[in-house]
C-alpha cells in the first residue's frame, strides 16, 4: 500500500490564521472593535515562555491586541486572582489565557473558575465544558480538540457520521472535549486511558484515532486500522544519541503509522500550530460576541 498522507497542520493553521486576520479587519471596520488577548504566565518555565511568545506573535499578526502579564513564581494565588479580576473587568480584553501548568501552590481549578466564561478562550471553564457536554450553543471549544477536528474533517470531509473514533487520554484539556466533539459529529466514540485493558485492540477498530496521553511513540503501526486517520497530540521531548540534545516525538510511532494509516499528523508541524490558530479564532469569536457581531462558523463546529 502507498504511504499515508502527512496532514500539514502548519499549512492549515497558516490558512486559518489568515481567515481570522481578515475577519479581525472587518470587525474593526464595521464595529470599531479590536480583539484583545491577555496571556498570563506565572513563573519562568522556559518551555512556557516559548509558547507565550509565539502566542503573542500570532495575536499581533492577526491584527489583535496582545497583553502580556508575568507574575513571579512565588506570586500568591490571591495575586493571580486579583489580576484575573482586573482582566475580567477590562473591556479591551476579550480573551484571557492563564498558561498551564501553574506553580504547585496555586489551585488551578480556582484560577480557571475565576476567569469570566465569556473571556475563557481556552474553553477550560466549567461553564464552557458544561455547554459543550450538554450541546448548548455558544460554548468556547478548547483549542487543541477544535484544531484536531478541523484536521480530521479536512481529510475525511465534514460528515463523520457513524465513524468509529478512539481517543486515547481523558484529560479535561484534550481527551474529554475531543470525545465530546466527535460525539457531537455523530461518531461512535471510545475513550481509552491508563486503565484500559487492551488499548491496541481498541485502536484496531478505530477509523479516527486521536492520541493524547504524553507517552512517546505509544501507538505502534500494528495497532492501527488500515486506512485510519491518525491525529497525534503528543509532544514528548526525548533524549537522542547525541548527548544533551533532545528531539520532539508524538504519542504515535510516526514511520510505522505512515505504512498503515491513510493520513497522519506529524510532530512537530501537526496539531501544535492548530492549537495556536484556534486560540486566535476563539479570541476573535469572543470579541464578536462582545460586539454583537456574527461569530465565525469555524469556532462553532
Ligand atoms: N492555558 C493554556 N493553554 C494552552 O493552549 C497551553 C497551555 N496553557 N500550556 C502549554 C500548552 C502547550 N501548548 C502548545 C501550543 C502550540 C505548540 C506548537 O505550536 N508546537 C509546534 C512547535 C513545537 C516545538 O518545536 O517545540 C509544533 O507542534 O509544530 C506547542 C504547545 C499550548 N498550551
Amino acid at each position: 500500500m502507498a504511504e499515508a498522507r502527512i496532514i500539514d497542520g502548519k499549512q492549515f493553521a497558516l490558512g486559518l490564521r489568515a481567515r481570522v486576520a481578515k475577519k479581525v479587519w472587518s470587525l474593526k471596520r464595521d464595529f470599531g472593535v479590536t480583539p484583545g488577548l491577555a496571556v498570563v504566565l506565572v513563573g519562568e518555565d522556559p518551555a512556557s515562555q516559548v509558547y507565550v511568545r509565539s502566542k503573542g506573535k500570532a495575536t499581533q499578526e492577526a491584527g489583535m491586541a496582545s497583553f502580556d502579564h508575568r507574575l513571579p513564581a512565588e506570586a500568591t494565588e490571591q495575586q493571580l486572582l486579583e489580576l484575573i479580576e482586573r482582566l475580567n473587568a477590562d473591556p479591551a480584553v476579550n480573551g484571557i489565557l492563564v498558561q498551564l501548568p501553574l506553580p504547585k501552590h496555586i489551585d488551578t481549578a480556582r484560577a480557571l473558575a475565576a476567569i469570566d466564561p465569556a473571556k475563557d478562550v481556552d474553553g477550560f471553564h466549567v461553564v464552557n465544558a458544561g455547554k459543550l457536554a450538554a450541546g448548548i450553543p455558544g460554548a468556547t471549544i478548547p483549542c487543541t480538540p477544535l484544531g484536531c477536528l478541523m484536521l480530521v474533517r479536512d481529510v475525511m470531509g465534514r460528515n463523520l457520521r457513524g465513524r468509529r473514533a478512539l481517543v486515547i487520554g481523558r484529560s479535561n484539556i484534550v481527551g474529554k472535549p475531543m470525545a465530546q466533539l466527535l460525539l457531537q459529529a455523530d461518531c461512535t466514540v471510545t475513550i481509552a486511558h491508563s486503565r484500559t485493558v487492551d488499548i491496541a485492540e481498541e485502536c484496531r477498530r478505530a477509523d479516527i484515532l486521536v492520541a493524547a496521553v504524553g507517552r512517546p511513540e505509544l501507538v505502534r503501526g500494528d495497532w492501527i486500522k488500515p486506512g485510519a486517520v491518525v491525529i497525534d497530540v503528543g509532544m514528548n521531548r526525548v533524549s537522542t544519541a547525541e548527548p544533551g540534545k533532545t528531539r520532539l516525538v508524538g504519542d504515535v510511532a510516526f514511520e510505522e503509522a505512515m505504512q498503515v494509516a491513510s493520513a497522519v499528523t506529524p510532530v512537530p508541524g501537526g496539531v501544535g500550530p492548530m492549537t495556536i490558530a484556534c486560540l486566535m479564532l476563539n479570541t476573535l469569536a469572543s470579541a464578536c460576541r462582545a460586539a454583537g457581531a456574527p461569530v465565525p462558523a469555524e469556532a462553532a463546529p
